[in-house]
Parts: C-alpha cells; structure tokens; sequence
C-alpha cells in the first residue's frame, strides 16, 4: 500500500553518487533513483523480500534490481531503491569512470581534521568489562556480544564520498561499497570495505563467508605470519567464530538441500586484518527464497550480534549508547529474480557534510580481555583511517606524536 508519506520519500530521494559495489570480481554501478522500495506493509509483518517482490510486481518499467542497505537493528527502516541506471562489468575497471577524480585535487591542501571517539575507549573498555560479568553470572545465557565503538571525524570541508571509496577499494581483499542514503546533506553516504559476505545466491546456489576472530597485521613479513598462526591458534578466537559458523548452519539448513563448509576456519586477509573465515556452500530447496530473504533470515549473525541473539542485541542497546544505523546490517542488491549478494556493512563510515562517523566492533567471549578489545576495534578503524590518511587522534599519518 502506497500513502503520502512514501510517496513524498520518493520524490525526493536524489542520489548525488552511484550506488557501487566494487570487488575483484565485479563492479556494480547504480546511477540515480527511479523509485525507493517503501516501508509500507512493514508493520504488517512484511519482509523485505516480500516488498522487493511486490514491488517488481507493480513496477513494469526500469532495470530489474533493487540496491541499498539494511540497517543493523531489526525495527528500523531499511534503504532499498531501484536505480534508474545498472552497470556491471568485471573486476575493477569501471571504479574511475563511475567516481571519477576532482580535476583540480593536487592544488586543494589536504583536510584538517577532529577526532571524537564516542564512547571514548576507556568507557568502552569498561563495556566489555560489565558484557563479561554479565557472562560470568549466566544472565540472559549470554555466549558472544559484538560490542562495538564510534569515531566522529570533523574536517574542515565537505568530505568527498568518492575519493574514500577510491582509496578504499586499492585493497584487493575486500568489496568496497557506496550506498547513497536520503536525508541530511547532499552527497550522504555509507561508504566502506568490508571482506565479509553474510549471502549470495545465483540460482539455486547460495554462498555464505562469515568472518570472526581478528589480529592487526602487521609491516614485519616474519611478524605478520606469525600474528596470523597465533590468530589460527587462539582458543579464545576460535569460540568467537564457532559461534557465527553455528548460527549459521542452523538457519540455512531447514533451507539447504545440501550444505557443506570446511571443518577448520581459514585464514583470511585484508590489507590491515587477519580474520578467521568458512566459507559456507549450500543448495537451496526453493528459488523462490531470493536473496534478500536469506539475508533477512541470517541477518544479524553473531559476526556482528551474538549469541543469544535476542539477549546479545538489547545487551548492545544498552552499552553501545547509540544506534548503529546501517553499520553491522548490510549492503548489496537483488534482481527480480531473486539473485543477489548482501555484504556485511563493517569497516565503514557514514558521510554527511564536513563529518564522517566510524564504526568498529569486536566480539566478546567469556576470556575476552577488554584492553586487547579496546585495541582489536583501533585495529579494524585502520582502513578507514588510512584511508583519509590520518591515525586515530586525527593526526596526519606518519605525523609524529607530540
Ligand atoms: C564487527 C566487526 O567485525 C566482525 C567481522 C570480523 C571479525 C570480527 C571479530 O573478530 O570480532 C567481527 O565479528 C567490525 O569490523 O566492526
């Protein structure tokens, strides 16, 4: 059902950038809006899949895909649009053209910037601290909490959503992502590199590469290697990712007429991360379950949650102190016919005007250590940080300490 206020939304949902998904395999480019997925029929207990279906079945006109974001949090609206324009092409090769560099950027000085880190680390630290007790105590049967924390960057001009992205997507282990939002100023966006997909599926195929479990990497090759075997190696780690490998399973299976994964997780790399990741393989019963219904039923796994995952998020709510918005949900698109790839949206920020606000998280395990918590989050911020060229207290890179 269509009312005003949808209809209102969508007059006015004008992306100022493409839409993008960029990886080794393909980059997919959305240009403009010709109309937002309404949230209408939500309330009835709709799915996203459902709304996505109904609305090819109304719109006979416009490419046959839906882009956009899901936001972490359950009750709130997702950003689903269907782009007036699609283009796919192989690998990277299309990035510059769809973003394509300030001609006058060499004579622009570089940004001057602050960094508010929201909660401050020391109180996230006693987050973690107050997750682990409640741990200890057996409340709510609490196993994993992915507790993250925000950095609020200023800059002294508007930032350009483009040249992030750029930056971003020069890792060739990640799907870089710009998913233009509605609201605020011009040129709002969630832009990131995430190494993590929660579902594809093409087909009856579907594919599932949960990631938990994490050490910085390091400049020293034989130290790098090295934080890589202990990383495979950490009891601690490898209870983070069981959780997310299991929660998983559980909920594809009913689905699945075969599932299948590797025993042990594996290694896998960004350029600033190691993680612990399985790849998940299956077949489903029934194609009529697109993509974005198994994104809904996965979504959010205890990579990005916990377990319980009732218990782990009102625990989030609590502590956090502030909503995630689309950090943690998901960004990615689905066709009519149901294929479609949803990306797990960590390692990114949002852009509204002068100010980009980070997220980063890390899960929690009985054993946790909120100091070294505290340091894994710094860590995962290094993308995004490097990427505007500064550290965490907003100096330049390589700018020495005062
Ligand atoms: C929640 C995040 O990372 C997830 C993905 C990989 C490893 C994770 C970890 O080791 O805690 C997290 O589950 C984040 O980057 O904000």
């Amino acid at each position: 059902m269509r009312n005003a206020a949808n209809e209102a939304a969508e007059a006015a949902f004008v992306p100022a950038l493409p839409f993008a998904l960029v990886s080794n395999r393909e980059t997919l480019v959305g240009r403009g809006c010709l109309r937002l997925v309404g949230e209408a029929g939500k309330s009835s207990g709709e799915s996203s899949g459902t709304r996505t279906r109904a609305f090819f079945a109304e719109q006979a006109s416009g490419p046959r895909i839906i882009v956009g974001a899901l936001p972490f949090a359950a009750g709130a609206p997702a950003h689903l649009y269907q782009p007036a324009e699609i283009a796919r092409s192989a690998g990277r090769s299309r990035l510059a053209a769809a973003f394509p560099p300030a001609l006058v950027r060499a004579a622009v000085p570089a940004l001057q910037w602050r960094v508010e880190a929201e909660p401050p680390l020391a109180a996230y630290r006693v987050a973690v601290a107050e997750v682990l007790a409640r741990m200890a105590r057996g409340e709510e049967g609490l196993r994993k909490v992915v507790l993250s924390r925000s950095l609020r960057l200023l800059s002294d001009r508007p930032i350009e959503a483009s040249a992030l992205l750029r930056a971003l997507a020069q890792d060739a282990h990640v799907t870089a992502f710009c998913v233009p939002l509605a609201g605020g100023p011009s040129g709002r966006a969630l832009v990131g590199a995430t190494p993590e997909l929660l579902v594809a599926r093409q087909g009856l195929d579907v594919i599932s590469h949960p990631l938990a479990g994490s050490a910085r990497r390091l400049p020293d090759a034989g130290a790098d290697r090295a934080a890589a075997q202990t990383l495979m190696a950490s009891d601690k780690d490898r209870r983070e990712h069981a959780e997310v490998v299991t929660a998983i399973l559980d909920l594809l299976t009913p689905h699945c007429a075969a599932l299948a994964h590797p025993g042990e997780p594996q290694l896998s790399a960004t350029a600033t991360m190691w993680h612990l990741g399985t790849r998940i393989e299956g077949r489903l019963r029934d194609e009529a379950m697109s993509a974005l219904d198994l994104a809904a039923l996965l979504h959010p796994t205890p990579a990005v949650c916990g377990t319980s995952r009732e218990a782990a998020a009102r625990t989030i709510a609590e502590l956090e102190g502030y909503e995630r918005g689309f950090y943690a949900g998901a960004a990615g698109w689905v066709d009519e016919g149901g294929d479609g790839a949803w990306h797990v949206a960590i390692r990114c920020a949002e852009i509204a005007g002068n100010e980009a606000r980070l997220y980063a998280g890390a899960g929690i395990v009985p054993g946790s250590d909120p100091v070294a918590e505290g340091e894994e989050t710094s860590a995962k911020f290094a993308a995004l940080l490097g990427a505007f060229g500064i550290d965490e207290d907003g100096r330049a890179a390589g700018e020495p300490r005062a």
